[in-house]
């Protein structure tokens, strides 16, 4: 992966900073640190797996991270593998041997994921208990894999999953809603298959839920029926979801369709689901290298949430309390936050989160020397773009201003993509084989 961002004092240093966050949060990486093998022995947190007592070994999976993740295990399996498939957005697809690699539509479901999603639970059903079946699930996997239940349409779940995204509805929400319309999320996966699991999770989930990530596909659910009506009437949206799908919700809270699987259902006696990384980890790895690089640096937060142009000028305003304290001669300063923001998309724009993030933050540290703010998804993709964030500075609202380019006009038509390719202030990394939380810096000389 190359980390290319506009050129600036601070570039090298948060080349730095954040190819040790990426790379530590690299499926691949995770997965070598979670499993160990010796000889026909796996070791996964703890647990030890007897690879002889299994006449099959398949791996599943999905995600933005799931083909780092495959090849890496695969490595580890040689050939005890029989084989597998994972699903990851368009471009992220890494070389494999064993494993195929599907490549689908994100953040709003194809018919590539559709399809893929139906060869996924083919394979799982046909496995029987003296299987051993490896899930391997990264951010994303909810729209890489729409499963809708019988009576609804891949079209109907592409209009409500795009919707729901830019209703500003956080990541529990929208996936308490996929988890009722879905034939294989919500612990369903589990359920159609008397294989052994075990499940490897990054998670891009604040707070690690494992029903949350990827919707939780072998974990129990939580979350109900009547939850899931409840987020799409609080989001206004009700009204305009397909008739099929609001009679399948209906239903669902009279007890006429069958509720997700709970704790203690049978169907999860036979899995273990096992987190293998999370944001937290590239949070605190920016620290370090931050740290070493002669930052004096303290982690604000690693579970950032709200609008993201709010929170945004927030985190620029703190540099105006920096400014004063950092002088010449001192060392410099770094804040790190990670977290996942939101969008309520009401514009017809292009841009993504830590888009809006930095345009944002560029209002609140306008006219300060020497201050900059990265906002970054850690997937290399921020929102439907090909930019992974920006960089701004205190120079950067002047330098909109010369321009003619309006910051505000850019926020308020969710348009942040172009003026900020038009600033040069992009951060590109293309797919970076994570999806962990995103990344705000601020640097203060
Ligand atoms: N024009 C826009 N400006 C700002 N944000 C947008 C715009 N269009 C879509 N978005 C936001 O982009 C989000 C989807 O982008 P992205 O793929 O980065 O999300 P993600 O959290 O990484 O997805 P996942 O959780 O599935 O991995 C949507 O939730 C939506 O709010
Ligand atoms: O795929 C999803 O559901 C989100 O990325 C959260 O994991």
């Amino acid at each position: 992966m190359t980390i290319r961002l506009p050129t600036s004092p601070v570039s090298t240093l948060l080349k730095r900073v954040l190819g040790r966050a990426i790379n530590v949060a690299e499926g691949g990486a995770a997965v070598k640190r979670a499993v160990g093998r010796r000889g026909d022995v796996l070791t996964i947190a703890s647990r030890r797996f007897d690879l002889r007592r299994y006449d099959r070994v398949v791996v599943l999976g999905a995600g933005k991270a799931a083909a780092s993740m495959a090849r890496a295990l695969e490595r580890l399996l040689g050939n005890r593998l029989e084989g597998g498939l994972v699903v990851v957005k368009y471009g992220h697809a890494v070389p494999t041997r064993r494993i195929v690699v599907y490549e689908a539509g994100h953040p709003y479901p194809d018919r590539a994921g559709f399809h893929a999603a139906r060869r996924l639970m083919r394979a799982a059903s046909t496995l029987s208990k003296r299987d051993l079946l490896i899930v391997l699930l990264s951010g994303g996997a909810s729209s890489l894999l729409p499963a809708p239940v019988p009576g609804i349409s891949l079209s109907d779940k592409q209009r409500v999953t795009r919707r729901l995204l830019r209703s500003g509805a956080g990541i529990q929400e929208v996936n308490t809603v996929r988890k009722h319309l879905s034939a294989l999320k919500g612990g369903r996966l589990a359920a159609m298959t008397s294989a052994r699991i075990v499940t490897l999770i990054l998670s891009d989930v604040l707070g690690d839920d494992v029903s949350a990530i990827a919707s939780g596909p072998t974990a129990p659910d939580p979350s109900t029926f009547r939850q899931a009506v409840l987020c799409l009437k609080r989001r206004r949206l009700w009204s305009s979801v397909s008739p099929s799908m609001r009679k399948h919700l209906d239903r669902g809270c009279r007890g006429l369709e069958v509720e997700t699987p709970k704790t203690g259902a049978p169907c999860f006696r036979h899995v273990l689901n096992v987190l293998i990384g999370s944001g937290a980890l590239a949070v605190s790895e920016a620290a370090r290298a931050a740290r070493e690089a002669g930052f004096r640096t303290v982690i604000h937060s690693i579970n950032l949430t709200g609008e993201a142009r709010l929170a945004g000028a927030e985190f620029g305003a703190m540099a105006r309390d920096l400014r004063r304290h950092v002088k010449p001669g001192r060392k410099p300063c770094c804040v790190i936050t990670g977290g996942e923001t939101t969008v309520t998309v009401s514009g017809q724009g292009r841009g993504g989160r830590a888009q809006e993030f930095a345009v944002a933050a560029a209002q609140a540290i306008a006219g300060l020397p020497n201050v900059w703010v990265a906002a970054v998804g850690t997937d290399g993709t921020d929102g439907p773009t090909d930019a992974a964030g920006a960089l701004v500075s205190g120079q950067t609202a002047a330098q909109a201003l010369r321009n003619g380019i309006d910051l505000n006009a850019a926020l308020k038509q969710n348009n942040t993509y172009p003026i900020l390719k038009r600033l040069g202030a992009h951060i590109m990394t293309g797919p970076t084989g994570t999806n962990v939380n995103d990344l705000y810096v601020l640097l203060v000389f």
